[in-house]
């Protein structure tokens, strides 16, 4: 298949990468320039996976945004939901009809794409899909060189508009086999493990962030105090998807800790997964509280989405607002206010049935 991977991030290399080894024709797009250089300059980049070290040629690495969109049928979007107001302006003019588009993972993503586009006048009829993690744990090593500690093994996916899930998902699981359809994109924002895992092991490990040079929010950052509050914001998220009348399984955080099936049910990473994490060393890093995506992107947008719902649904989510204000301290922002919310869609004052219309047929 033809397929775009769009970004400079950890998770686009990987995407590249797998997307080539698996046979697809990939163009992979980055905007720097400059840091793209040595793909550029040798097509391919250097990965270290349970497999062993390879190089793998990527077919087209490009500069050009239109080029890598208009030769996809799927175009793989693996970045920060930082990036997508900005991302989905510069896409807008591009989408053609057909095209189904991944946002791993999505707070939402898959709305300020859709409306971006509107926007900009097109009026393709474009599938924009999002799931609740990004599809590997991975750290770039160099300039050209990742390290995938582990591929996930469940991608809960919810398509927007909802009316193409069925051709969408099929498409997708051609690049994405660990695919598994869910019932529409608030489903699958609302299955995002970052607002989960990280506001609390940023917010509670506050003090050793910065005093340490270092610090793994995982390892030493993961005590039982910090699992109880990550369990029960979960449960806040959890009940809000049931007040919306979605389905189990709703992916408990708690999952991602299982060592194997004798603890129970299988996370979106498979088993073991947290104990790879820590053992690859990757995740004892410096974290800046004003600037570290876990803080603009997790708490800021993935909290304040949560936050927008429950007030929407009228359902108490007591952690996720806490956890914003804390937040919204620490940075001296009003991180609601300045949040991927309901209201900043534009779509909050739909009551329930409209909201299903929409999230069905789209803008
Ligand atoms: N890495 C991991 O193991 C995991 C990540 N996730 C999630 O997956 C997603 C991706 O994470 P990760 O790969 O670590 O992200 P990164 O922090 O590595 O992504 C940063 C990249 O974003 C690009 N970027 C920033 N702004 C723009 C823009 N306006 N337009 C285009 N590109 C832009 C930059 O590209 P450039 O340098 O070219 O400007 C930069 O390289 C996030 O949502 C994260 O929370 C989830 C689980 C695990
Ligand atoms: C690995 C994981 C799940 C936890 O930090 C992650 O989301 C990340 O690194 O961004």
């Amino acid at each position: 298949m033809r397929v775009a991977v769009l970004g400079g991030g950890h998770g686009c290399y990987a995407a590249a990468v797998e997307m080539s080894e698996m046979g697809h024709e990939v163009w992979f797009w980055r905007r720097d320039a400059e840091a793209f250089g040595p793909v550029l300059e040798t097509g391919a980049i250097r990965v270290k996976d349970h497999k062993g070290t390879r190089e793998v040629v990527i077919a087209h690495p490009t500069t050009s945004l239109e080029e890598a969109i208009s030769q996809a049928e799927v175009v793989i979007i693996p970045l920060p939901a930082t990036t997508h107001e900005n991302l989905a302006e510069a896409c807008a003019p591009y989408w053609k009809d057909g095209q189904v588009v991944f946002l791993p993972p999505g707070t939402l993503g898959s709305l300020v794409f859709a409306q971006a586009a509107r926007a900009a006048g097109n009026r393709a009829d474009v599938s924009f899909a999002e799931t609740g993690t990004l599809p590997y744990l991975v750290r770039k090593h160099g300039p050209a060189e990742i390290v995938i500690s582990v591929y996930a093994t469940r991608l809960p996916t919810g398509v927007f508009p909802a009316r193409n899930a069925a051709r969408a998902i099929a498409l997708l699981q051609q690049v994405y086999p660990a695919v598994e359809p869910i019932e529409d994109a608030l489903s699958g924002g609302l299955m995002n493990a970052g607002p989960i895992i990280h506001p609390p092991l940023i917010l509670m490990n506050a003090g050793p962030l910065e005093h340490f040079p270092a610090w793994d929010i995982h390892n030493e950052g993961t005590q039982p105090s910090i699992r109880a509050v990550t369990s029960a914001l979960d449960a806040e998220r959890m009940a809000l998807r049931e007040a919306l009348g979605y389905g189990a399984p709703h992916f408990p955080l708690a999952d991602h800790y299982h060592a194997g099936p004798q603890d129970g049910e299988e996370w979106m990473y498979g088993y073991a997964a947290h104990e790879k994490l820590t053992d690859s060393g990757d995740w004892r890093e410096k974290i800046d509280l004003q600037s570290h995506r876990y803080m603009v992107e997790d708490t800021r947008l993935g909290l304040s989405m949560i936050t927008s719902i429950a007030r929407w649904a009228g359902h108490e989510a007591p952690l996720a607002s806490g956890l914003l204000a804390m937040a919204s301290a620490i940075t001296g922002r009003d991180l609601y206010a300045e949040g991927r919310t309901l209201e900043r869609l534009g779509i909050a004052q739909l009551d329930r049935a409209a909201m299903t219309a929409y999230l069905r047929e789209g803008i």
